[in-house]
Order: C-alpha cells, then sequence, then structure tokens
C-alpha cells in the first residue's frame, strides 16, 4: 500500500521529541536545516539515482560516476551553493568518486603543505576544478612505512628542477583514488635527493595528464588497478597504478612550506614548524571519524526499521508473531549499536573542536598538545572505522537473508566502508602508534611533566592503580563517575602493566615488537574511554527537547555497559571491579535496552535520512518492505527473460541425459 506508514505505530511510542533529537544528531539547528535541504535536493533528482548501481558493469558505472560528478558540480554552480552546501551535496550524492580524493585529500594537502605562493597558484585552480588532483603516497611495496617509499624526486641544478622516477616495479604509486582514470594532478611523494644526499619524504604537485586531451604526459605510465571487493560500491572510484620515467617538474612544485630546495641546490628547513602539517592529518581523521558515524546510522537504521517490521513466531491467541525488535539477543546486539553511532557522532563533534584548538595553538607555536591530539586522532579512527566495518556486518546479520540481498543496502554500504580501516593508516598500526604515545607518556610521569588532554587522567595514576569500584547494585553503574572510574582504571592499568613488561627487555624496541598484542589492548582501552568520556562530556550540555536528554544518557549509559560487559575479562583481571559488578552492569544494561525499545524508531528517524540515501528496500521509512522486496526482485536483468540463456546449451542436455552429444 503506498503511502500508508506502516511505522507508524511504532513512531507513536517515542517519549522524546524527535525533532529535537535531529538537531542535536546534525549538531544544530543550522547544520540540520542545510543538510535536510540537500539531501531532499539530491532524493529528487533522478540524475543522482543509485538503485541499480549494483547491477551495472565496471564501465557503465565508473561513467555513471563521472556523470553524476560533474553533474553535481553543474548544480552546484547554478544553484550558488556555498562550500558547506556543497560539500553536503556531495557527500549526499553518496557515491565514491575522484571528488572525494581532490576535495578531501588533494586540496587539505595542499593547504597544508604549500607556501603562500603555491596556495595562490595551485588553490584556485583546484577550488574551480580546472585541475582535478589525487594524493599519491602508497605504493606497491610500501603503504604504511612511508619511510619506505622508494620513489626518487631528485634535484638537478643544471635546470632547476626536479627528476621523479619510478626504479623499481615496487616504488610503482599504487591504490590512489581518482588517479587510475581521471586526476591531472598529483600531491606524489617520493624521496627528496639533491647532491647524492637523501632528505627523506616530501610532496610535490605533479601534472600526470594534458589539460588538453587528457593524455598521460611523457614519462608517465597511469592506469587503473582493477576491481575491488563488492558489486558497485569502491568499483565507482579509479584506484590507479602510476610510474615516472625521469619525469621534470619544476624546481617550484615541491610542497615548500616546511622544508625547500634553493637554486642552487640546498636543502633548508623552513622557519615554519614542521609540526604545523600534522593539522592536515587531525583534520583527515576527525571526519573520517564523522563519516564512520554516518555509515554506522545508516546500518543501524536499516536494521532497527526492519526488525520492527519483521515477524518470525510467538503468534498467540490470533495475535501476529513477535516483532523481531522484541527479542531480547536482537536488542542486545542492535541497540549498542546504535548508541555506538551516537557516540561516534558525538566523539566526531569534539574531534572538529579539537583540530580547531590544535591549528590555533599552532599559529602561536604552542606544540604542546600536538603529540596527544595526534595519537588520540590516530586511536579513534583505528577505533571507530574497525567498529563501524562489524557493526554494518552485523545489521546484516540482525536482517536475517534478506539482509543479504544488494536491494538491502548492506552489502554495498559494507563494501565500501571497509577499506576505511586501512586507509589513512592500517588500524592495528594506528593502535600502535598511540600504544607508543602511552608508553612514553608514563615514562614521562617521575619527570613531572604533566599529561595533558586525553591522557591527563595518567597524571592520577597512582590513585587509579589502588581504587576499586563502589558500585553496590545495578542502578549504580547509571552514575558517569562510576562508569569513568571503571574505564579509566582499567585503561591506566593496562598501560602500566605494559609499561612494567617493556621495562625487562634490554632492548626497548624489541620489547615493544614482543608486546605488541597486550599494547593494542591497552591502546585500545584507552580510546574506548575517550569515546565514553566524550559521550559524558556532550551529557554536561543543556539538551533541549522533551526527553531527548534523558534519552541519550540512556544510550551512554548502554555504550559504556557494553563494553564493560564485552572486555569484562578485562576489568576483572586489572581489578578495577569485582565480577559481583560485573553482573550488575548486566543486569543495569537489560533495563536500558526495554527504556530503548519504544524510542528505537524515533531514535533512527533523528538521523533524518532520506529513502534515496538510505537505498535500502528494508529501511524504507514507511515500512512496507514486502511487496517493494518482490517489486524488486523482478528487476533483476536475469528476469528479463522467463528461460534464462545457456539453458538450450547446457541445462537441457543434462535434463535430456544428452551431455555426451552436448557442445560444451
Ligand atoms: C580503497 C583504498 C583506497 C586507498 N586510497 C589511497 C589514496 O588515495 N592514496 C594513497 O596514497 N593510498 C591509498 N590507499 C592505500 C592505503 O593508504 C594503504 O593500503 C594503507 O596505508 C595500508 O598500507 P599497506 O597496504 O601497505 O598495508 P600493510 O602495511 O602492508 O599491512 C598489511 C598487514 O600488516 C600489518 N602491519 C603492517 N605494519 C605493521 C607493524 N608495524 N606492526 C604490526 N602489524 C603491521 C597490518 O596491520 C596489516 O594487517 C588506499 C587503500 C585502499 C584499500
Amino acid at each position: 500500500m503506498e503511502g500508508v506508514d506502516h511505522l507508524a505505530f511504532e513512531r507513536n511510542k517515542a517519549q522524546f521529541d524527535v525533532d529535537a533529537m535531529k538537531i542535536v544528531w546534525a549538531g544544530s539547528s543550522h547544520a540540520l536545516e542545510v543538510s535536510d535541504r540537500m539531501s531532499r535536493l539530491v532524493a529528487s533528482d533522478p540524475a543522482f539515482r543509485k538503485d541499480n548501481r549494483a547491477m551495472l558493469g565496471r564501465k557503465e558505472l565508473f561513467k555513471n560516476t563521472l556523470r553524476k560528478a560533474a553533474y553535481a558540480l553543474k548544480r552546484i554552480i547554478e544553484l550558488r551553493l556555498s562550500e558547506e552546501e556543497a560539500s553536503m551535496l556531495r557527500s549526499f550524492v553518496d557515491e565514491p568518486a575522484f571528488t572525494d580524493l581532490h576535495w578531501g585529500m588533494f586540496v587539505p594537502a595542499i593547504k597544508g603543505q604549500g607556501t603562500e605562493e603555491q596556495l595562490k597558484k595551485w588553490l584556485p585552480l583546484a577550488q574551480k576544478m580546472q585541475i582535478i588532483g589525487c594524493y599519491a603516497q602508497t605504493e606497491l611495496g610500501h603503504g604504511s612505512n612511508v619511510q619506505g617509499l622508494e620513489t626518487t624526486v631528485t634535484f638537478d641544478p643544471k635546470t632547476d628542477e626536479f627528476v621523479i622516477h619510478s626504479p623499481t616495479l615496487t616504488s610503482s604509486k599504487w591504490w590512489p583514488g581518482g588517479l587510475g582514470k581521471i586526476s591531472t594532478h598529483a600531491v606524489v611523494y617520493g624521496r627528496l635527493i639533491t647532491d647524492g644526499q637523501d632528505h627523506g619524504v616530501h610532496g610535490f604537485i605533479v601534472q600526470l595528464r594534458s589539460l588538453d586531451d587528457h593524455l598521460p604526459l611523457p614519462g608517465i605510465t597511469v592506469g587503473d588497478i582493477g576491481m575491488k571487493f563488492g558489486n558497485g560500491a569502491y568499483n565507482t572510484m579509479d584506484n590507479g597504478v602510476l610510474r615516472f620515467d625521469h619525469v621534470r617538474i619544476p624546481r617550484d612544485q615541491m610542497l615548500m612550506r616546511v622544508s625547500r630546495v634553493t637554486r642552487e641546490g640546498k636543502y633548508v628547513q623552513s622557519n615554519v614548524p614542521r609540526q604545523l602539517v600534522y593539522g592536515t592529518m587531525v583534520y583527515v581523521r576527525q571526519t573520517i571519524v564523522s563519516d564512520a558515524s554516518t555509515a554506522l546510522s545508516r546500518a543501524v537504521c536499516i536494521a532497527t526499521r526492519y526488525s520492527a517490521v519483521r515477524r518470525q513466531f510467538g503468534a498467540t491467541g490470533g495475535n501476529p508473531e513477535s516483532q523481531v525488535i522484541d527479542y531480547k539477543t536482537q536488542q542486545a546486539r542492535l541497540f549498542p549499536l546504535l548508541a555506538s553511532a551516537y557516540a561516534f557522532r558525538f566523539v566526531g563533534e569534539w574531534l572538529k573542536w579539537l583540530y580547531t584548538d590544535v591549528m590555533t595553538r599552532l599559529q602561536a607555536n604552542d606544540f604542546s598538545t600536538l603529540p596527544e591530539a595526534h595519537a588520540c586522532t590516530a586511536g579513534l579512527k583505528s577505533l571507530t572505522t574497525s567498529a563501524t566495518s562489524d557493526g554494518i556486518e552485523e545489521c546484516r546479520k540482525l536482517c536475517g537473508g534478506h539482509g543479504y540481498l544488494c536491494s538491502s543496502g548492506l552489502p554495498e554500504l559494507f563494501a565500501v566502508y571497509v577499506p576505511t580501516c586501512t586507509y589513512e593508516g592500517d588500524n592495528i598500526v594506528l593502535l600502535l602508534q598511540v600504544a607508543r604515545h602511552l608508553m612514553k607518556t608514563i615514562s614521562q610521569l617521575g619527570s613531572g611533566k604533566k599529561p595533558v588532554g586525553t591522557v591527563a587522567y595518567m597524571g592520577r595514576v597512582e590513585q587509579l592503580m589502588e581504587s576499586r569500584s563502589d558500585v553496590q547494585k545495578a542502578e549504580d553503574w547509571l552514575n558517569p563517575s562510576a562508569v569513568l572510574g571503571a574505564f579509566e582504571a582499567r585503561a591506566a592499568r593496562k598501560s602500566v602493566a605494559c609499561a612494567k613488561n617493556l621495562s625487562k627487555f634490554s632492548n626497548p624496541e624489541e620489547g615493544f615488537l614482543e608486546l605488541s598484542n597486550d599494547l593494542v589492548e591497552a591502546a585500545r582501552a584507552h580510546c574506548q574511554l575517550i569515546v565514553v568520556s566524550k559521550f559524558i562530556d556532550k551529557l554536561q550540555q543543556d539538551i533541549p527537547g522533551k526527553g531527548v536528554k534523558q534519552l541519550l544518557e540512556v544510550l551512554c549509559s548502554i555504550y559504556a555497559l557494553f563494553h564493560l560487559h564485552k572486555h569484562l575479562g578485562d576489568f576483572l583481571s586489572t581489578g578495577c571491579i569485582t565480577s559481583k559488578q560485573g553482573s550488575l552492569a548486566n543486569d543495569q544494561l537489560r533495563s536500558l535496552y526495554s527504556q530503548v525499545r519504544p524510542n528505537a524508531i524515533g531514535l533512527v528517524d533523528a538521523f533524518n535520512y532520506t529513502d534515496h540515501y538510505l537505498s535500502s528496500i528494508l529501511g524504507r521509512y514507511d515500512g512496507n518492505v514486502y511487496p517493494k522486496l518482490y517489486e524488486e526482485a523482478w528487476k533483476d536483468p536475469l528476469n528479463d527473460s522467463v528461460i534464462p540463456d545457456g539453458f538450450q546449451e547446457y541445462i537441457r542436455p543434462m535434463l535430456k541425459q544428452q551431455l555426451r552429444n552436448a557442445r560444451l
């Protein structure tokens, strides 16, 4: 039935002001207004259709992406959209494209690493898309280990140029998005060599293709690296391979904000501190954390709506069967993910603040918070993207068999999302960086250096090593200080245990390698503490709207207690809580799930996603799932004919026992 809201009875159960929650989710009334307007603009324009994406061949799929990118830019210009509106519009088009790397990596790299003159020259071209850029760092042989990159960039003082070369097969650039077929330019990372001396890896702006006929420039071999995981998904992106054969670029195309090469070929550090470039990394990782909340909330929205529609078992006395959302096991899998989506939203919001704070301090030559900010963005990127990838897959399972259909929207969402665990820093490598920071923090405690920011709790390490939770009944776990105390003690104790074990090794690096699993766990505990504490901080703010704050408190407790329950071994083995207190936390969780249940649909409606953006029959706003699933099946190309192509040649001979004579 068209026009009927099959989930109206669920929406009526909500005990809070959904519109007010929409504002909290969006970040402000203004952000909600813009995102609502942009998402509707995209949804109502047939040019942005994407429901057929999983069935398109690679070439058609890719061409379609190019058309959408060009059309989006046309609309942005026609409607004179602001930068904020344009970026929202692009995100609602919801198709990975070369533009993501252009805006998300190429432009920020120039902004972060270029001099004033370079900004003046390159940014206007990039902003109008008169040039299209990508970010070419990773090589076939090296990704995580950036210092292992092999591309050479040698200064030639005779011509005042750099010569870029790929000396080995493994030095081929491999993976950069937008590189394969589209980018005209790239920020290329290679080893800078002047006068025979290797100065390590630096960034250079390199033109790859002609701006007239798009052919690769002399000495450049470039192409796409091939199909990737899933249907549709990230195959809309032209991840590329690139080789240089002694390609020459002018000297002023080295990104020279922090170091430069003079006309005479001298390598000099500028008076701009090297740490400034870390600002870009903090920015990029902060957007990845915000995107994690978006991807997870999409999956959760689909799984929650479908769980309210889907009924299995339990029909009694002529009543319908039970909605699967009423099963406690379904709630215990789904609601922590719902809570995580909100938790990641708020930690992402906080990271935005952190980025501005870091930048302000950097401008004032204050680098004191930088190592901490760097470690914390690395850790949060790792934690949120891993949890989101696992969460999307869990949502697919929560939707049973139908979740496996592309029309559920979940397989493509998963396939698009999972590489986030790898790019912008492999998640394990990042946690190891966090662990290094934690170990350094502990080693400096004795020297009187006060830990700042998210490691400030380490300053109370002596007290945290001794503390005991005073939880006596289940409701005590609703007290934020009880939760914080347990998470801080667990994180501190895990780190201290690692530091103690490390000190037994005569060679610290050997110890670090040997203990890396424990170090990763300590880093994870630290990052979970950050998410919990930022959620709690958010709740200290004035949050208007009937029942909004109360529900957020419920979600915050679910996030914390779910992790406490999941990692109970940590909390018990470090002696932060007793097994009785662990079991009280579990009791409290059950009660919290019951409080979410009537509000579940309202809480996912608050994400304010259009059906176009969700692209899921199971997650339709109106809950009209079955007729639409049935309709969708008939659209599959296999159903174009009643008898499939291949029947006469292969199946008929089988049925008629004539395989021996068949031409196979
Ligand atoms: C979809 C996608 C898009 C990408 N886009 C771009 C782009 O636009 N530009 C670009 O330059 N690059 C891009 N990349 C490349 C990406 O940044 C790298 O793949 C990433 O940095 C990981 O490096 P790697 O592939 O070398 O993995 P590896 O480092 O080889 O990882 C392999 C395994 O080794 C483990 N490992 C590695 N080092 C350590 C260690 N020290 N200790 C313990 N374990 C370790 C890892 O955890 C992992 O399990 C993209 C990648 C993907 C998948």
